[in-house]
Protein backbone atom coordinates (compact mmCIF):
# COMPACT_ATOMS: atom_id res chain seq x y z
CA UNK A 1 0.00 0.00 0.00
CA UNK A 2 1.82 3.28 -0.64
CA UNK A 3 1.44 6.26 1.54
CA UNK A 4 -0.46 9.66 0.90
CA UNK A 5 1.78 12.70 1.43
CA UNK A 6 2.61 14.18 4.61
CA UNK A 7 2.63 17.92 2.80
CA UNK A 8 -0.24 20.25 3.36
CA UNK A 9 1.34 22.74 0.66
CA UNK A 10 2.31 21.27 -2.79
CA UNK A 11 3.39 23.86 -5.15
CA UNK A 12 3.40 21.58 -8.35
CA UNK A 13 -0.59 21.63 -7.88
CA UNK A 14 -1.21 25.14 -6.71
CA UNK A 15 -3.62 27.06 -8.78
CA UNK A 16 -1.19 29.58 -9.54
CA UNK A 17 -3.42 32.01 -11.54
CA UNK A 18 -5.34 32.41 -8.08
CA UNK A 19 -2.14 33.71 -6.40
CA UNK A 20 -0.72 35.80 -9.54
CA UNK A 21 -3.57 38.08 -9.52
CA UNK A 22 -2.97 39.36 -6.34
CA UNK A 23 0.89 39.55 -6.62
CA UNK A 24 2.37 43.10 -7.40
CA UNK A 25 4.44 41.83 -9.78
CA UNK A 26 3.53 39.29 -13.68
CA UNK A 27 3.69 35.92 -12.04
CA UNK A 28 1.31 34.60 -14.86
CA UNK A 29 1.94 35.77 -18.00
CA UNK A 30 3.45 33.51 -19.92
CA UNK A 31 4.49 35.57 -23.49
CA UNK A 32 4.00 34.53 -26.74
CA UNK A 33 3.76 30.68 -24.60
CA UNK A 34 0.15 32.18 -23.47
CA UNK A 35 -3.12 30.04 -25.18
CA UNK A 36 -5.83 31.83 -26.45
CA UNK A 37 -8.12 30.96 -23.43
CA UNK A 38 -5.69 32.55 -21.07
CA UNK A 39 -4.97 35.04 -23.17
CA UNK A 40 -8.75 36.33 -23.26
CA UNK A 41 -8.94 35.28 -19.98
CA UNK A 42 -6.34 37.66 -18.72
CA UNK A 43 -7.29 40.66 -20.98
CA UNK A 44 -3.86 39.77 -23.14
CA UNK A 45 -5.98 39.21 -26.46
CA UNK A 46 -4.79 41.65 -28.89
CA UNK A 47 -1.83 42.44 -27.01
CA UNK A 48 0.43 39.45 -28.61
CA UNK A 49 0.81 38.55 -32.14
CA UNK A 50 -0.79 35.89 -33.56
CA UNK A 51 1.91 32.85 -33.14
CA UNK A 52 0.48 30.35 -29.83
CA UNK A 53 3.89 29.24 -29.34
CA UNK A 54 5.06 26.46 -25.91
CA UNK A 55 7.70 27.18 -23.33
CA UNK A 56 10.24 25.36 -24.88
CA UNK A 57 10.17 27.73 -27.86
CA UNK A 58 10.10 30.61 -25.48
CA UNK A 59 12.95 29.07 -23.56
CA UNK A 60 14.95 29.20 -26.52
CA UNK A 61 13.95 32.24 -27.43
CA UNK A 62 14.97 33.98 -24.01
CA UNK A 63 18.39 31.83 -23.91
CA UNK A 64 18.98 33.62 -27.56
CA UNK A 65 18.42 37.07 -26.35
CA UNK A 66 19.81 36.59 -22.86
CA UNK A 67 23.49 35.60 -25.31
CA UNK A 68 22.91 38.22 -26.88
CA UNK A 69 24.03 40.31 -24.47
CA UNK A 70 27.90 40.68 -23.69
CA UNK A 71 28.62 41.26 -19.72
CA UNK A 72 27.15 39.23 -16.98
CA UNK A 73 25.49 42.30 -16.04
CA UNK A 74 24.10 42.81 -19.43
CA UNK A 75 22.95 39.37 -18.65
CA UNK A 76 21.59 39.76 -15.15
CA UNK A 77 19.28 42.40 -16.14
CA UNK A 78 18.09 41.06 -18.90
CA UNK A 79 17.29 37.92 -16.75
CA UNK A 80 15.21 40.10 -14.26
CA UNK A 81 13.09 41.51 -17.00
CA UNK A 82 12.76 38.51 -18.10
CA UNK A 83 11.63 37.29 -14.57
CA UNK A 84 9.11 40.07 -13.87
CA UNK A 85 7.47 39.82 -16.94
CA UNK A 86 7.14 36.12 -16.70
CA UNK A 87 8.56 34.05 -14.24
CA UNK A 88 7.68 30.46 -15.63
CA UNK A 89 9.44 31.50 -18.82
CA UNK A 90 12.13 32.79 -16.34
CA UNK A 91 12.16 29.20 -14.34
CA UNK A 92 11.70 27.37 -17.12
CA UNK A 93 15.09 28.73 -18.65
CA UNK A 94 17.34 28.65 -15.48
CA UNK A 95 16.32 25.09 -14.85
CA UNK A 96 17.29 24.16 -17.70
CA UNK A 97 20.39 25.86 -17.90
CA UNK A 98 21.05 25.92 -14.84
CA UNK A 99 25.48 25.77 -15.02
CA UNK A 100 25.50 28.87 -17.38
CA UNK A 101 22.42 30.64 -15.85
CA UNK A 102 23.47 30.35 -11.85
CA UNK A 103 26.57 32.46 -11.99
CA UNK A 104 24.27 35.23 -13.36
CA UNK A 105 21.65 34.97 -11.42
CA UNK A 106 23.14 34.39 -8.16
CA UNK A 107 27.44 34.51 -7.47
CA UNK A 108 29.38 36.15 -8.74
CA UNK A 109 27.16 38.54 -10.76
CA UNK A 110 24.56 39.27 -7.89
CA UNK A 111 27.82 41.07 -5.99
CA UNK A 112 27.96 43.36 -9.09
CA UNK A 113 24.62 44.05 -9.31
CA UNK A 114 24.33 44.68 -5.67
CA UNK A 115 27.13 47.64 -6.26
CA UNK A 116 25.15 48.70 -9.28
CA UNK A 117 21.86 48.40 -7.87
CA UNK A 118 20.97 51.85 -7.64
CA UNK A 119 22.29 52.41 -11.54
CA UNK A 120 20.42 49.78 -12.86
CA UNK A 121 16.99 49.37 -10.67
CA UNK A 122 14.35 49.70 -13.05
CA UNK A 123 12.13 50.74 -10.04
CA UNK A 124 9.26 48.44 -10.06
CA UNK A 125 8.85 46.00 -6.88
CA UNK A 126 10.96 43.50 -6.50
CA UNK A 127 10.40 42.69 -2.82
CA UNK A 128 9.92 45.06 0.00
CA UNK A 129 12.11 47.88 1.77
CA UNK A 130 11.51 48.16 5.43
CA UNK A 131 13.26 51.11 6.07
CA UNK A 132 14.05 52.81 10.00
CA UNK A 133 11.40 55.44 9.12
CA UNK A 134 8.39 52.60 9.13
CA UNK A 135 9.48 52.26 12.58
CA UNK A 136 5.75 51.80 14.62
CA UNK A 137 3.88 50.68 11.14
CA UNK A 138 5.89 47.92 9.87
CA UNK A 139 3.09 45.07 10.36
CA UNK A 140 1.05 48.03 8.13
CA UNK A 141 3.91 48.16 5.36
CA UNK A 142 3.72 43.66 4.82
CA UNK A 143 0.09 44.52 3.97
CA UNK A 144 1.57 45.96 0.49
CA UNK A 145 2.41 42.59 -0.26
CA UNK A 146 -1.04 40.23 0.19
CA UNK A 147 0.35 36.93 -0.81
CA UNK A 148 0.35 33.46 1.49
CA UNK A 149 4.21 33.64 1.79
CA UNK A 150 6.09 30.64 2.58
CA UNK A 151 9.76 31.96 2.73
CA UNK A 152 11.28 35.05 3.38
CA UNK A 153 15.08 35.72 2.33
CA UNK A 154 15.97 39.08 4.81
CA UNK A 155 19.03 40.90 4.67
CA UNK A 156 20.03 44.43 6.14
CA UNK A 157 22.79 44.81 3.33
CA UNK A 158 25.90 45.69 5.93
CA UNK A 159 27.77 42.89 4.70
CA UNK A 160 26.70 41.76 1.05
CA UNK A 161 29.01 38.99 -0.12
CA UNK A 162 32.60 39.89 0.22
CA UNK A 163 31.63 43.56 -0.53
CA UNK A 164 30.73 45.21 2.41
CA UNK A 165 27.95 47.67 2.94
CA UNK A 166 26.22 47.69 0.23
CA UNK A 167 23.14 49.74 1.68
CA UNK A 168 19.71 49.27 -0.09
CA UNK A 169 21.53 47.44 -2.81
CA UNK A 170 22.25 44.51 -1.08
CA UNK A 171 18.28 44.18 -2.14
CA UNK A 172 19.91 41.79 -5.24
CA UNK A 173 21.32 38.94 -2.39
CA UNK A 174 17.68 38.41 -1.32
CA UNK A 175 15.81 38.43 -4.77
CA UNK A 176 19.15 35.54 -5.99
CA UNK A 177 18.93 33.59 -2.82
CA UNK A 178 15.07 33.11 -3.61
CA UNK A 179 15.15 32.61 -7.34
CA UNK A 180 17.39 29.48 -6.23
CA UNK A 181 14.46 29.00 -3.50
CA UNK A 182 12.17 28.59 -6.35
CA UNK A 183 14.75 26.76 -9.23
CA UNK A 184 16.59 24.77 -6.81
CA UNK A 185 14.11 24.57 -3.81
CA UNK A 186 10.82 24.20 -5.74
CA UNK A 187 8.88 26.89 -3.94
CA UNK A 188 6.38 28.63 -5.84
CA UNK A 189 7.46 32.27 -7.48
CA UNK A 190 4.31 33.76 -5.72
CA UNK A 191 5.19 32.23 -2.23
CA UNK A 192 8.71 33.86 -1.85
CA UNK A 193 9.36 37.06 -0.39
CA UNK A 194 12.67 39.42 -0.60
CA UNK A 195 13.01 41.76 1.95
CA UNK A 196 15.62 44.11 2.72
CA UNK A 197 16.05 46.36 6.26
CA UNK A 198 17.23 49.53 4.91
CA UNK A 199 18.50 51.13 8.16
CA UNK A 200 20.68 53.25 6.70
CA UNK A 201 23.60 52.92 5.44
CA UNK A 202 27.89 53.32 6.65
CA UNK A 203 29.15 53.71 2.72
CA UNK A 204 30.05 57.23 2.07
CA UNK A 205 29.96 56.61 -1.41
CA UNK A 206 26.34 55.12 -1.38
CA UNK A 207 25.53 58.13 0.58
CA UNK A 208 27.27 60.40 -1.96
CA UNK A 209 25.62 58.54 -4.78
CA UNK A 210 22.98 60.68 -6.06
CA UNK A 211 21.01 58.18 -7.69
CA UNK A 212 21.51 55.90 -4.33
CA UNK A 213 18.08 53.86 -3.84
CA UNK A 214 18.16 53.62 -0.26
CA UNK A 215 17.67 55.57 2.92
CA UNK A 216 20.48 58.40 3.16
CA UNK A 217 21.57 58.01 6.56
CA UNK A 218 24.11 56.44 8.48
CA UNK A 219 22.98 52.98 10.16
CA UNK A 220 20.74 52.47 13.64
CA UNK A 221 23.08 51.63 15.99
CA UNK A 222 22.83 49.72 19.26
CA UNK A 223 19.58 49.07 20.83
CA UNK A 224 17.22 50.77 18.54
CA UNK A 225 18.62 48.53 16.04
CA UNK A 226 17.86 45.29 17.83
CA UNK A 227 14.04 47.07 18.18
CA UNK A 228 13.70 48.02 14.53
CA UNK A 229 14.40 44.77 13.54
CA UNK A 230 12.04 43.13 16.58
CA UNK A 231 9.52 45.09 15.67
CA UNK A 232 9.94 43.66 11.97
CA UNK A 233 9.68 39.89 13.06
CA UNK A 234 6.94 40.54 15.61
CA UNK A 235 5.02 41.79 11.86
CA UNK A 236 6.17 38.47 10.13
CA UNK A 237 4.96 36.49 12.64
CA UNK A 238 1.51 38.34 12.77
CA UNK A 239 1.03 38.23 9.00
CA UNK A 240 2.74 35.06 8.15
CA UNK A 241 3.02 32.94 11.08
CA UNK A 242 4.57 29.64 9.39
CA UNK A 243 6.76 32.01 7.49
CA UNK A 244 10.53 30.26 7.23
CA UNK A 245 12.66 34.00 7.16
CA UNK A 246 16.59 33.34 5.91
CA UNK A 247 18.78 35.58 7.56
CA UNK A 248 21.32 36.93 5.02
CA UNK A 249 24.63 39.05 5.07
CA UNK A 250 24.04 40.53 8.09
CA UNK A 251 27.31 41.58 9.49
CA UNK A 252 28.91 40.05 12.28
CA UNK A 253 28.31 42.13 14.92
CA UNK A 254 24.17 41.46 14.68
CA UNK A 255 23.96 38.56 12.96
CA UNK A 256 24.76 35.85 15.86
CA UNK A 257 22.08 37.44 18.77
CA UNK A 258 19.64 37.43 15.97
CA UNK A 259 20.17 33.59 15.24
CA UNK A 260 20.28 33.52 19.32
CA UNK A 261 17.34 35.38 19.79
CA UNK A 262 14.81 34.36 16.84
CA UNK A 263 16.09 30.55 16.44
CA UNK A 264 13.19 29.15 19.24
CA UNK A 265 10.91 32.25 18.35
CA UNK A 266 9.96 31.14 14.45
CA UNK A 267 11.13 29.14 11.91
CA UNK A 268 14.17 30.84 10.73
CA UNK A 269 18.32 30.11 10.71
CA UNK A 270 21.37 32.44 9.07
CA UNK A 271 22.54 31.15 5.97
CA UNK A 272 26.05 32.04 5.95
CA UNK A 273 26.67 30.52 9.75
CA UNK A 274 24.21 27.30 9.77
CA UNK A 275 24.14 27.22 5.77
CA UNK A 276 27.45 27.57 4.87
CA UNK A 277 28.58 25.54 7.88
CA UNK A 278 26.31 22.14 6.26
CA UNK A 279 27.71 22.58 2.87
CA UNK A 280 31.60 22.74 4.38
CA UNK A 281 30.63 20.09 6.69
CA UNK A 282 29.41 17.85 3.89
CA UNK A 283 32.45 18.71 1.83
CA UNK A 284 34.40 17.40 4.89
CA UNK A 285 32.43 14.37 5.04
CA UNK A 286 33.27 13.48 1.53
CA UNK A 287 36.58 14.53 2.01
CA UNK A 288 37.09 11.74 4.49
CA UNK A 289 35.75 9.17 2.20
CA UNK A 290 38.19 10.34 0.04
CA UNK A 291 41.40 9.80 1.78
CA UNK A 292 40.14 7.81 4.22
CA UNK A 293 40.67 9.44 7.02
CA UNK A 294 38.37 10.61 10.00
CA UNK A 295 37.56 14.85 10.25
CA UNK A 296 38.71 14.27 13.90
CA UNK A 297 42.23 14.28 12.27
CA UNK A 298 42.38 17.34 10.11
CA UNK A 299 44.31 20.30 11.44
CA UNK A 300 42.16 23.36 9.93
CA UNK A 301 43.69 27.06 9.51
CA UNK A 302 40.78 29.35 9.07
CA UNK A 303 41.76 32.71 7.08
CA UNK A 304 38.82 34.39 8.84
CA UNK A 305 36.82 34.19 11.73
CA UNK A 306 33.54 35.75 11.45
CA UNK A 307 30.45 34.27 10.88
CA UNK A 308 30.99 32.05 8.21
CA UNK A 309 34.27 30.97 9.12
CA UNK A 310 33.08 30.12 13.12
CA UNK A 311 29.44 28.68 11.17
CA UNK A 312 31.33 26.45 9.42
CA UNK A 313 33.78 25.04 12.35
CA UNK A 314 31.14 24.88 14.44
CA UNK A 315 29.42 22.40 12.03
CA UNK A 316 32.88 20.18 11.55
CA UNK A 317 33.27 20.12 15.18
CA UNK A 318 30.26 18.34 15.94
CA UNK A 319 31.49 16.05 13.01
CA UNK A 320 34.29 15.38 15.50
CA UNK A 321 32.40 15.03 17.87
CA UNK A 322 30.00 12.38 16.35
CA UNK A 323 33.56 10.63 15.63
CA UNK A 324 34.19 10.35 19.78
CA UNK A 325 36.38 13.91 20.09
CA UNK A 326 34.89 16.36 23.52
CA UNK A 327 34.43 19.56 22.16
CA UNK A 328 37.62 20.73 23.39
CA UNK A 329 39.34 18.59 21.59
CA UNK A 330 37.67 18.95 18.39
CA UNK A 331 37.92 23.51 18.55
CA UNK A 332 41.48 22.84 19.50
CA UNK A 333 42.06 21.26 15.92
CA UNK A 334 41.08 25.14 14.65
CA UNK A 335 43.49 27.70 13.95
CA UNK A 336 41.55 30.96 13.36
CA UNK A 337 43.31 34.07 11.32
CA UNK A 338 41.35 37.41 11.78
CA UNK A 339 42.52 41.09 10.28
CA UNK A 340 45.18 41.21 12.62
CA UNK A 341 46.71 37.65 13.05
CA UNK A 342 46.18 34.33 14.59
CA UNK A 343 43.28 34.61 17.11
CA UNK A 344 45.11 33.92 20.39
CA UNK A 345 43.46 34.43 23.86
CA UNK A 346 44.58 37.47 25.66
CA UNK A 347 45.37 38.72 22.62
CA UNK A 348 43.29 41.63 20.72
CA UNK A 349 41.37 42.23 23.92
CA UNK A 350 37.77 42.61 23.96
CA UNK A 351 38.11 39.81 21.58
CA UNK A 352 34.50 39.29 19.63
CA UNK A 353 32.32 36.55 21.32
CA UNK A 354 31.57 34.25 18.22
CA UNK A 355 35.93 34.20 18.37
CA UNK A 356 36.48 33.24 21.97
CA UNK A 357 35.61 29.47 21.69
CA UNK A 358 38.46 29.10 19.15
CA UNK A 359 41.17 31.07 20.54
CA UNK A 360 44.22 29.64 21.12
CA UNK A 361 46.18 29.06 24.33
CA UNK A 362 48.83 26.80 23.65
CA UNK A 363 50.39 29.95 21.42
CA UNK A 364 52.60 32.50 23.37
CA UNK A 365 52.40 36.40 21.87
CA UNK A 366 51.38 37.34 18.28
CA UNK A 367 51.42 35.49 15.31
CA UNK A 368 50.56 37.86 12.44
CA UNK A 369 51.23 35.95 9.31
CA UNK A 370 48.98 32.78 7.19
CA UNK A 371 52.51 31.72 6.43
CA UNK A 372 53.35 31.79 9.86
CA UNK A 373 50.33 29.87 11.01
CA UNK A 374 51.01 27.45 8.68
CA UNK A 375 54.54 26.33 9.47
CA UNK A 376 53.41 25.89 12.97
CA UNK A 377 50.61 24.09 12.41
CA UNK A 378 51.24 22.09 9.55
CA UNK A 379 47.33 22.01 8.00
CA UNK A 380 45.62 19.33 6.33
CA UNK A 381 42.98 21.92 5.33
CA UNK A 382 42.82 25.48 4.67
CA UNK A 383 39.49 27.41 4.50
CA UNK A 384 39.43 30.91 3.71
CA UNK A 385 36.16 33.42 4.37
CA UNK A 386 38.41 36.72 5.09
CA UNK A 387 37.27 38.48 1.91
CA UNK A 388 41.02 38.80 0.91
CA UNK A 389 41.27 37.95 -2.67
CA UNK A 390 44.19 35.93 -3.62
CA UNK A 391 46.00 35.57 -0.30
CA UNK A 392 46.07 31.86 -0.99
CA UNK A 393 49.06 32.71 -3.17
CA UNK A 394 50.94 29.26 -5.04
CA UNK A 395 53.66 29.56 -2.12
CA UNK A 396 51.22 29.08 0.04
CA UNK A 397 49.56 26.27 -0.94
CA UNK A 398 52.73 24.62 -1.73
CA UNK A 399 53.91 24.94 1.62
CA UNK A 400 50.58 23.38 3.00
CA UNK A 401 51.26 20.84 0.21
CA UNK A 402 54.71 20.02 1.26
CA UNK A 403 53.13 18.80 4.54
CA UNK A 404 50.10 17.34 3.60
CA UNK A 405 49.87 14.54 0.31
CA UNK A 406 46.15 15.87 -0.36
CA UNK A 407 45.38 19.30 1.39
CA UNK A 408 41.94 20.62 1.40
CA UNK A 409 42.04 23.86 -0.23
CA UNK A 410 38.87 25.96 -0.28
CA UNK A 411 38.68 29.43 -0.79
CA UNK A 412 35.44 30.00 -0.31
CA UNK A 413 34.84 33.85 -0.53
CA UNK A 414 32.30 35.44 -2.66
CA UNK A 415 32.74 36.77 -5.41
CA UNK A 416 35.09 35.33 -7.21
CA UNK A 417 36.84 38.81 -7.23
CA UNK A 418 37.47 38.11 -3.29
CA UNK A 419 38.06 34.40 -3.77
CA UNK A 420 41.40 33.38 -1.88
CA UNK A 421 42.80 31.51 -4.55
CA UNK A 422 41.86 30.19 -8.54
CA UNK A 423 40.96 26.79 -9.25
CA UNK A 424 44.41 27.28 -10.92
CA UNK A 425 46.02 28.15 -8.86
CA UNK A 426 45.48 25.37 -6.14
CA UNK A 427 45.60 22.55 -8.54
CA UNK A 428 49.09 23.67 -10.13
CA UNK A 429 50.51 24.49 -7.26
CA UNK A 430 49.51 21.02 -5.52
CA UNK A 431 50.26 19.05 -8.86
CA UNK A 432 46.29 18.30 -8.97
CA UNK A 433 46.31 16.66 -5.32
CA UNK A 434 44.62 19.05 -3.62
CA UNK A 435 40.61 18.43 -2.75
CA UNK A 436 39.32 22.10 -3.76
CA UNK A 437 36.47 23.63 -3.15
CA UNK A 438 35.57 27.69 -3.84
CA UNK A 439 32.60 29.58 -3.09
CA UNK A 440 32.31 30.96 -6.64
CA UNK A 441 31.92 28.56 -9.53
CA UNK A 442 35.59 28.08 -11.54
CA UNK A 443 35.70 26.36 -14.72
CA UNK A 444 37.58 23.16 -15.46
CA UNK A 445 41.21 23.49 -15.23
CA UNK A 446 43.67 21.11 -17.59
CA UNK A 447 46.88 20.23 -16.25
CA UNK A 448 50.27 20.29 -18.13
CA UNK A 449 50.18 16.56 -17.55
CA UNK A 450 47.08 16.53 -19.40
CA UNK A 451 44.55 15.11 -16.82
CA UNK A 452 41.62 17.76 -16.39
CA UNK A 453 39.71 18.50 -12.65
CA UNK A 454 37.01 20.02 -12.51
CA UNK A 455 36.09 21.95 -9.03
CA UNK A 456 33.47 21.58 -6.96
CA UNK A 457 31.44 25.21 -5.68
CA UNK A 458 31.55 24.72 -1.96
CA UNK A 459 28.50 27.31 -1.70
CA UNK A 460 25.44 27.27 0.65
CA UNK A 461 23.08 27.35 -1.88
CA UNK A 462 23.11 23.60 -2.38
CA UNK A 463 21.50 23.33 0.90
CA UNK A 464 19.31 26.34 2.21
CA UNK A 465 16.73 25.46 -0.55
CA UNK A 466 16.42 22.18 0.68
CA UNK A 467 16.77 23.09 4.44
CA UNK A 468 13.95 25.43 3.37
CA UNK A 469 11.21 23.16 1.98
CA UNK A 470 11.74 20.54 4.38
CA UNK A 471 11.08 23.13 7.17
CA UNK A 472 8.04 24.65 4.73
CA UNK A 473 6.68 21.22 3.80
CA UNK A 474 6.54 19.76 7.75
CA UNK A 475 5.14 22.99 8.86
CA UNK A 476 8.36 23.20 11.88
CA UNK A 477 8.28 25.65 14.29
CA UNK A 478 11.94 25.90 14.22
CA UNK A 479 15.05 25.06 12.79
CA UNK A 480 16.92 22.75 14.94
CA UNK A 481 20.47 21.77 14.95
CA UNK A 482 19.81 18.40 13.88
CA UNK A 483 17.59 19.24 10.81
CA UNK A 484 20.95 21.42 9.46
CA UNK A 485 22.68 17.92 10.69
CA UNK A 486 20.80 16.06 8.54
CA UNK A 487 21.21 18.42 5.50
CA UNK A 488 25.09 17.77 5.67
CA UNK A 489 24.24 13.82 6.04
CA UNK A 490 22.31 13.99 3.31
CA UNK A 491 24.20 16.68 0.97
CA UNK A 492 27.25 14.41 1.43
CA UNK A 493 25.29 11.19 0.34
CA UNK A 494 24.35 12.88 -3.01
CA UNK A 495 27.83 13.14 -4.21
CA UNK A 496 28.47 10.38 -6.80
CA UNK A 497 31.43 8.32 -7.72
CA UNK A 498 31.57 10.20 -10.85
CA UNK A 499 31.59 13.57 -9.06
CA UNK A 500 34.81 12.41 -7.23
CA UNK A 501 35.85 10.93 -10.83
CA UNK A 502 35.96 13.94 -12.02
CA UNK A 503 37.99 15.27 -9.36
CA UNK A 504 35.00 17.49 -6.79
CA UNK A 505 33.35 16.50 -3.81
CA UNK A 506 30.14 18.58 -4.18
CA UNK A 507 27.53 17.03 -6.89
CA UNK A 508 26.75 18.46 -10.14
CA UNK A 509 25.02 22.16 -9.74
CA UNK A 510 22.63 20.49 -12.31
CA UNK A 511 21.34 18.04 -9.99
CA UNK A 512 20.61 20.83 -7.31
CA UNK A 513 16.60 20.08 -7.41
CA UNK A 514 16.91 16.37 -6.42
CA UNK A 515 19.50 17.07 -3.93
CA UNK A 516 17.20 19.58 -2.61
CA UNK A 517 14.65 17.23 -2.42
CA UNK A 518 16.47 14.88 -0.97
CA UNK A 519 17.93 17.45 1.98
CA UNK A 520 14.43 18.74 2.32
CA UNK A 521 13.16 14.86 2.99
CA UNK A 522 15.65 14.54 5.61
CA UNK A 523 15.17 17.93 7.14
CA UNK A 524 11.67 17.10 7.33
CA UNK A 525 11.92 13.90 9.49
CA UNK A 526 14.66 15.45 11.93
CA UNK A 527 11.75 18.04 12.19
CA UNK A 528 9.47 15.58 13.29
CA UNK A 529 12.04 13.46 15.50
CA UNK A 530 12.65 16.65 17.21
CA UNK A 531 9.25 17.66 18.23
CA UNK A 532 9.23 20.65 16.47
CA UNK A 533 6.71 19.04 13.49
CA UNK A 534 3.83 16.69 13.64
CA UNK A 535 3.11 15.72 10.46
CA UNK A 536 3.45 11.76 9.53
CA UNK A 537 6.71 10.62 8.04
CA UNK A 538 5.90 7.20 8.99
CA UNK A 539 7.26 5.87 5.07
CA UNK A 540 10.29 5.35 3.89
CA UNK A 541 12.98 7.72 2.47
CA UNK A 542 12.46 7.43 -1.49
CA UNK A 543 8.79 7.43 -0.76
CA UNK A 544 9.74 11.22 1.76
CA UNK A 545 11.43 12.20 -1.16
CA UNK A 546 9.15 11.24 -3.71
CA UNK A 547 6.49 14.00 -2.06
CA UNK A 548 8.88 16.45 -1.78
CA UNK A 549 9.67 16.36 -5.61
CA UNK A 550 5.95 16.04 -5.92
CA UNK A 551 5.19 19.42 -4.37
CA UNK A 552 7.68 21.24 -6.03
CA UNK A 553 7.01 23.36 -8.76
CA UNK A 554 7.69 23.32 -12.25
CA UNK A 555 7.15 26.48 -14.24
CA UNK A 556 5.69 23.95 -17.68
CA UNK A 557 2.80 22.59 -15.07
CA UNK A 558 2.15 26.24 -14.81
CA UNK A 559 2.02 26.90 -18.86
CA UNK A 560 0.22 23.97 -19.23
CA UNK A 561 -2.26 25.02 -16.50
CA UNK A 562 -2.94 28.07 -18.20
CA UNK A 563 -3.71 26.47 -21.43
CA UNK A 564 -6.73 24.56 -19.83
N1 LIG B 1 30.92 29.91 0.09
C1 LIG B 1 29.85 30.24 0.79
O1 LIG B 1 28.81 29.58 0.74
C2 LIG B 1 29.89 31.46 1.64
C3 LIG B 1 30.89 32.36 1.54
N2 LIG B 1 30.90 33.46 2.32
C4 LIG B 1 31.94 34.43 2.07
O2 LIG B 1 32.82 34.46 3.16
C5 LIG B 1 33.37 35.74 3.30
C6 LIG B 1 33.27 36.13 4.74
O3 LIG B 1 31.93 36.17 5.15
P1 LIG B 1 31.59 36.38 6.69
O4 LIG B 1 32.29 35.40 7.54
O5 LIG B 1 30.15 36.48 6.83
O6 LIG B 1 32.24 37.82 6.92
P2 LIG B 1 32.69 38.47 8.27
O7 LIG B 1 32.80 39.92 7.99
O8 LIG B 1 31.80 38.02 9.37
O9 LIG B 1 34.13 37.86 8.54
C7 LIG B 1 35.24 38.16 7.78
C8 LIG B 1 36.47 37.71 8.54
O10 LIG B 1 37.60 37.93 7.73
C9 LIG B 1 38.60 38.52 8.53
N3 LIG B 1 39.57 39.28 7.77
C10 LIG B 1 39.42 40.49 7.18
N4 LIG B 1 40.58 40.86 6.60
C11 LIG B 1 41.45 39.88 6.84
C12 LIG B 1 42.81 39.68 6.52
N5 LIG B 1 43.50 40.60 5.82
N6 LIG B 1 43.42 38.56 6.92
C13 LIG B 1 42.73 37.63 7.63
N7 LIG B 1 41.44 37.75 7.95
C14 LIG B 1 40.81 38.87 7.57
C15 LIG B 1 37.83 39.40 9.49
O11 LIG B 1 38.67 39.77 10.58
P3 LIG B 1 38.16 40.62 11.83
O12 LIG B 1 37.30 39.67 12.61
O13 LIG B 1 39.40 40.99 12.53
O14 LIG B 1 37.39 41.76 11.27
C16 LIG B 1 36.69 38.48 9.84
O15 LIG B 1 37.07 37.60 10.86
C17 LIG B 1 32.61 36.64 2.33
O16 LIG B 1 33.38 36.84 1.18
C18 LIG B 1 31.39 35.83 1.95
O17 LIG B 1 30.99 36.06 0.63
C19 LIG B 1 29.97 33.68 3.30
C20 LIG B 1 28.94 32.81 3.43
C21 LIG B 1 28.78 31.66 2.58
C1 LIG C 1 27.10 32.58 -0.46
C2 LIG C 1 26.83 33.53 0.58
O1 LIG C 1 25.83 33.42 1.29
C3 LIG C 1 27.75 34.60 0.82
O2 LIG C 1 28.78 34.67 0.17
O3 LIG C 1 27.46 35.43 1.69
MG1 LIG D 1 25.44 35.12 2.40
Amino acid sequence: MSATSPFSVSYSNMPSEALDTRAPSQHVYHGLASSATSRAALTTEGLLPAAATNLETEVARALAQMRSYETPLQKYIYLSDLAATSSSIFYATVLANLEEIMPLVYTPTVGEACQKFSAITRGRPQGLFITAEHKGRMREVLDSWNLPVHIIVVTDGSRILGLGDLGAGGMGIPIGKLSLYIAAGGFHPASTLPITLDFGTDSEELLADPLYIGLRQNRVQGDEYYALVDEFITAVKDKWPQALVQFEDFSNDHCFDLLDTYRSQLPCFNDDIQGTGAVIAAGFVVAARVLGVPISEHRCVFLGAGSAGVGVADRIVSLMVAEGLTEEEARARFWFIDSRGLVVKGLNEPMASHKIPYARTDVDGPITTLQEVIDLVKPTALVGLSKQAGVFTPEIIKSVHANCARPLIFPLSNPTSKSECTAETAYTATNGECLFASGSPFDPVTLADGRTLTPGQGNNCYVFPGIGMGTVLARASEVTEGMINAAVVALAECVTEDDLALGRIYPSIDAIRSISARIGAAVARRAVEDGVSSINVDMSDDELVKFVEEAMYVPDRVVSASKL
